[in-house]
């Protein structure tokens, strides 16, 4: 496999912040790819590094293959970037500001492209419509239009669900995981940690400017997140010993954080010991979202986890 994108040794200083920290990554083709983290904790600055929208006080980028800087405009063409912000020309309609930006990258004759991602978008109706007049969702399905034109073989997506309902959210993401589907390499920033577990093999997560976690998802939640029993006892009171484990009680139920599955025979044993009836057991599967709040909240317990 062939390395879409490889980020070696980024440091970037804003002034006296530290914004990114020695970034060493390495993204394979055909990756679909999450960049996660805290608000403030460097993702857009590592995007607009690799875009070359930003230049690193050190280090280097490539994009298949391509140095950000000394080969600019090649680096660029293999890179289709949605960027947060909205900004558009409010004067064009939907399909100029494709055709526009198709002129941008020298590509002439686009128009069947161009529908085939006007019809993926769900943007048909509004094609002949002008930017000014349409709604943040529409304007955001109008960016990922944009960042498509010239088939760019690495996709970079952020926060591309941010503020879009529910119906947007789904069609966009049933047409990225097409592309995925096709060879691109797609990157994605998002704060919706269910749809990073969903769509994405591996992830790295940033904190204060550093990679503190690289792993792909299954690992991370099988290594990090343990798991949750949910218990029903009976009388209605969790023994001494298995104090330290419990994390909630509520309308009758206790829930425990164990490490590994091991740990419940030493619970069943307690229960046992102390004459408590078990009357439900329950094995919660963790998520993303809890290998995401325990290591953003114990990063400095954390050894540097890599596949
Ligand atoms: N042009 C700039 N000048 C000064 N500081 C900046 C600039 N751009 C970003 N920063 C700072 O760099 C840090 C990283 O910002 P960045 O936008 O990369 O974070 P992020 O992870 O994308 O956050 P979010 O999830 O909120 O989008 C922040 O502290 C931010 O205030």
């Amino acid at each position: 496999m062939n390395t879409a994108i490889e980020v070696r040794q980024v440091h970037k200083h804003f002034g006296a912040l530290h914004a990114l920290n020695n970034i060493d990554l390495e993204i394979s083709t055909g990756e679909f790819f999450a960049l996660l983290g805290p608000n403030g904790a460097g993702k857009t600055t590592l995007i607009n590094i690799i875009a070359g929208l930003t230049l690193a006080s050190s280090g280097s980028v490539r994009v298949m293959g391509h140095d950000v800087i000394a080969e600019y405009r090649e680096a660029r063409r293999m890179l289709g970037v949605v960027p947060q912000e909205l900004v558009f020309d409010p004067f064009f309609t939907v399909r100029e500001t494709l055709v526009f930006q198709s002129g941008y990258f020298g590509i002439k004759k686009n128009n069947r492209w161009i529908d085939e991602i006007i019809h993926h978008l769900d943007l048909s109706d509004k094609a002949d419509t002008n930017m000014r007049s349409l709604s943040g969702g529409m304007k955001r399905r109008v960016l990922v239009a944009q960042a498509l034109v010239h088939k760019p073989p690495v996709i970079i997506l952020d926060e591309p669900t941010a503020g879009v309902d529910v119906e947007l959210r789904q069609s966009l993401w049933r047409f990225i995981k097409q592309l995925n589907h096709n060879g691109h390499t797609i990157v994605l920033t998002t704060h919706y940690l269910e749809e990073a577990e969903a769509l994405c093999n591996r992830v790295a997560m940033l904190k204060n400017g550093s990679i503190i976690v690289l792993d792909n998802v299954r690992n991370l939640i099988s290594n990090i997140a343990g798991y949750r029993i949910r218990l029903q006892l009976s009388p209605d009171t969790i023994p001494v010993a298995l104090q330290p484990l419990t994390i909630s009680h509520d309308q009758g139920y206790y829930v425990l954080a164990i490490e590994e599955y091991f740990q419940l025979e030493n619970v069943m044993a307690v229960l046992r010991s102390t004459q408590t009836q078990v009357l439900e057991l329950q094995i919660l599967q963790p998520d993303l979202e809890e290998v995401f709040v325990k290591i953003m909240h114990g990063a400095e317990n954390l050894e540097f986890v890599s596949v």
